[in-house]
């Protein structure tokens, strides 16, 4: 088993990660009290659940099953959860469990962090994605139809445990969901992890355990330290919203669980990538590398088709980036290197917005 601390002071936690680790008893010591709430969903509880369960016999259980989608990460399903916290009687000593992908995760994260303001919280998350990214670093919430995300809080865990044996069960799609914010660590903090991508990719793509293991630890590394120079997101972890400013506006002007949320980061990621290559940042090479790497992780890298510059902008518009009006994006200053920055004109950022990426991709 791997071990990573998220180091915050007194809000740090371990990373546990390895296979079977359903098998092992390795949540128990982050349960405080004997009342413990496991959140998931219709599709993870008949794959996971009972194996959860089964660990957790000294405990009082009690299963919140939402129903799962991208479209029900809202108050709605939010209130699922409180209802079933308060007819479980359960008091401020409650642990909850998010058992899932990334929608489950930021949901129970976000109900753990206003159940009688504030409750013990740990992460199991069961896509990639939520592995190697939203299951650490303490960013939960839910999304708002003008935006994604937008009610929320900074909200840590008291551990991750990453069984990597439950990729088994995902969908494809889903798997290369996850690659891409896997992709983007590479992008924006290690061009040695980029380029032991390209060299891992189909490996990575039919789950060899060792190759997978490398590269969700590789993955939670370049987070957790992210994370942990800049948790609340003034600086350096803004670094980590590369592809978002619009990928989010494609996620939000799809409806919600129609592109998925990696889908988008990938498509949103080649934008960023194109501008800094208009920019001079990057060099051409660089951006087909990056392209050439997303296809192929199985990622879609152009917007949809019927996306206009004007629908972009609506969205980009309450990015949380965003100071005093103006809109600042994650570019990159090498492969390997972010900035955020606010420093390009209008009308480059129109040329984005408004470029043909069939056609550009059509040498590929
Ligand atoms: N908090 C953060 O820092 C952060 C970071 C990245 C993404 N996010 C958020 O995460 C969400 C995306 O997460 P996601 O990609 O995990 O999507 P998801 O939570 O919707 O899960 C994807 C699908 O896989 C299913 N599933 C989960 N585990 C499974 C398993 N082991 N076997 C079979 N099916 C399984 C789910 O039920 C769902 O249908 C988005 O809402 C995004 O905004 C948050
Ligand atoms: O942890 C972070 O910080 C990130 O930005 C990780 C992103 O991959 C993730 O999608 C996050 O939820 C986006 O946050 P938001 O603040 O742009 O909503
Ligand atoms: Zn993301």
């Amino acid at each position: 088993m791997h071990r990573l601390q998220v180091e915050l002071g007194e809000r740090s936690y371990p990373i546990l990660m390895g296979e079977s680790l359903f098998q092992k008893n390795l949540i128990t010591p982050y349960i405080k009290g004997k009342q413990v709430a496991i959140v998931t969903n219709e599709t993870v509880a008949p794959l996971y659940l009972e194996q959860l369960q089964a660990q957790l016999t000294d405990y009082q259980v009690q299963p919140i099953v939402l129903p799962d989608g991208e479209q029900y990460k809202n108050w709605q399903t939010l209130q699922l959860i409180f209802d079933g916290l308060l007819k479980a009687e359960y008091s401020r000593k409650v642990t909850i469990i998010a058992l899932g992908g990334g929608v489950i995760g930021d949901m129970a994260g976000f109900a753990a962090a206003c159940y009688q303001r504030g409750v013990n919280f740990i992460q199991v998350p069961t896509t990639l994605l939520s592995q190697v990214d939203s299951s650490v670093g303490g960013k939960t919430g839910i999304n708002h139809i003008l935006g994604k995300n937008m009610i929320g809080a900074f909200y840590q865990p008291q551990a991750v445990v990453i069984d990597v044996s439950t990729l088994k069960t995902l969908p494809k799609r889903e798997l290369s969901a996850g690659l891409a914010e896997v992709i983007k660590y590479g992008l924006i903090a290690d061009s040695d992890f980029f380029t032991w991508l390209e060299e891992n990719i189909e490996a990575l793509k039919i789950l060899d355990t060792a190759v997978l293991i490398k590269a969700i630890d590789w993955s939670c590394r370049i987070k957790a330290h992210v994370v942990a120079l800049d948790e609340t997101e003034e600086g350096i972890r803004a670094t980590l919203n590369l592809g978002h400013t619009f990928g989010h506006a494609i996620e939000s002007h799809q409806g919600y669980g129609n592109w998925l949320h990696g889908e988008a980061v990938a498509v949103g990621s080649v934008m960023a990538i194109e501008m800094s290559m208009r920019l001079g940042w990057i060099t051409e090479q660089d951006r087909n590398r990056a392209i050439r790497l997303f296809i192929r992780a199985g990622l879609p890298v152009a917007p949809p088709e019927k996306m206009s510059a004007n629908d972009f902008l609506k969205y980009m518009r309450v990015d949380k980036k965003i100071i005093d009006g103006q809109i600042r994006l994650v570019l990159l200053s090498k492969l390997g290197e972010a900035i955020v920055t606010s420093d390009f004109s209008t009308e480059l950022l129109n040329a984005i917005l408004s470029t043909n990426y069939e056609q550009l991709l059509d040498s590929f």
